[in-house]
């Protein structure tokens, strides 16, 4: 027992090395009366320079997720952390500094994302002077550095009236990149844009995370986007359910190299696993599995157990153990 407490005193906390951090998260809102549990205990870890998605069906927490990391909601439970930052018991002067210098936000509305008055430039500019420190000269020199790295020189001088949507996204990125933020937070940027476009401000995140070494984080439908990225993480009813790992992969012999993607069900420290609905539907899935342990891992076989015992009672199999024969029957090579 007490070699048990000390190792488990040993481990380092969850999540000790991600610089986001979500430990069962919750955010239940309360209107009318009604209560809406926005997120029910979501663990979500990103490292450091990873570019990630976020993905999962109206209302399942996006959102509300990135809010809370924006620092512009505070969770009702649970721990949340960036850089170190606890986004819990931030005081409002912590607040105002995490969301000035920790995190950059781009939002789907173009039109929030920019002062219409202001030049590209004078936009980017703007956080700068807001932060301080930096004098006139230099934030222009900074600001028109931005705006070439995301290959948007030409649009320094214009008014978001005189740039294209795909061209305000990319001007919103480097607003958002101002003062070299950590974490970088877009929910749905490519909504309201063709594919093309998409495709170009998708580009923009790609450069900020590759040049810049910024953490990304992005909210999206967008399947392009979902696949450009090495992570995609899925949420469903306010939880991380799954998600689809891609990496590069060299076939030994041929030397060619093709993107492998890989999907995994989220195991929280409970041991609690949600299978991908398709899975569940295309075998008949619901209520109980019946599990199995290998050597290497955990076989899960939809139960039939109820279709057994029906079959005993009409063909008088009183003596079967029908689990034991569901078992052997959906074992693959069994
Ligand atoms: N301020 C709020 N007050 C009450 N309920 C809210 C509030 N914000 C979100 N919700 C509810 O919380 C749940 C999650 O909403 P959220 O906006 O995070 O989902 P989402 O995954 O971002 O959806 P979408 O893809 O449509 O933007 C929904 O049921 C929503 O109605």
């Amino acid at each position: 027992m007490e070699r048990r407490a000390a190792s488990r005193g040993d481990r380092p906390a969850y999540g000790h090395d991600a610089l986001i951090v979500c430990d069962r998260l919750v955010r239940v809102f309360a209107t009318d009366g009604v209560e809406v549990q926005a997120l029910q205990g979501l663990d979500l870890l990103v490292a450091e320079g990873e570019l990630m998605a976020l993905v999962g069906a109206s209302g399942s927490g996006k959102s509300t997720l990135m809010n809370i990391l924006a620092g512009l909601d505070v969770p009702t439970a649970g721990a949340a952390r960036v850089d170190g930052r606890d986004l819990l018991t931030m005081g409002a002067r912590d607040r105002l500094a995490y969301r000035r210098d920790t995190v950059g936000f781009v939002w789907q509305q173009t039109a929030r994302n920019l002062l219409p008055y202001l030049t590209a430039l004078q936009n980017v500019a703007l956080p700068m002077r807001l932060a301080g420190g930096r004098r006139r000269a230099e934030r222009a020199r900074a600001a028109e550095e931005l705006l070439a790295m995301l290959s948007l020189g030409h649009c320094r001088d214009r008014r978001p009236h005189e740039m294209s949507g795909g061209e305000q996204q990319r001007a919103a990125i480097a607003v958002a990149l101002a003062n070299t933020p950590k974490v970088l937070l877009a929910d749905e940027p490519t909504g309201e844009l063709d594919s093309a476009t998409a495709e170009q401000v998708f580009a923009a995140f790609r450069t900020a995370n590759e040049e810049l070494g910024t953490t990304v984080v992005i909210v999206t439908h967008d399947r392009t986007v979902a696949d450009e990225v090495r992570r995609t993480v899925a949420i469903r009813d306010g939880r991380t359910a799954s998600e689809v790992l891609r990496r590069t992969e060299r076939d030994a012999a041929t030397g060619t190299e093709s993107l492998v993607s890989r999907e995994y069900a989220m195991l929280d420290r409970a041991g609690r696993l949600q299978l991908p609905t398709d899975h569940m539907t295309s075998l008949g899935m619901a209520h109980r599995v019946l599990l199995e342990l290998e050597s290497d891992h955990i076989g899960v076989w939809p139960d039939h157990t109820a279709d057994d015992a029906a079959r005993t009672r009409t063909t008088g199999e009183a003596d079967r153990d029908p689990q034991d024969g569901d078992a052997r029957g959906a074992a693959p090579g069994a």
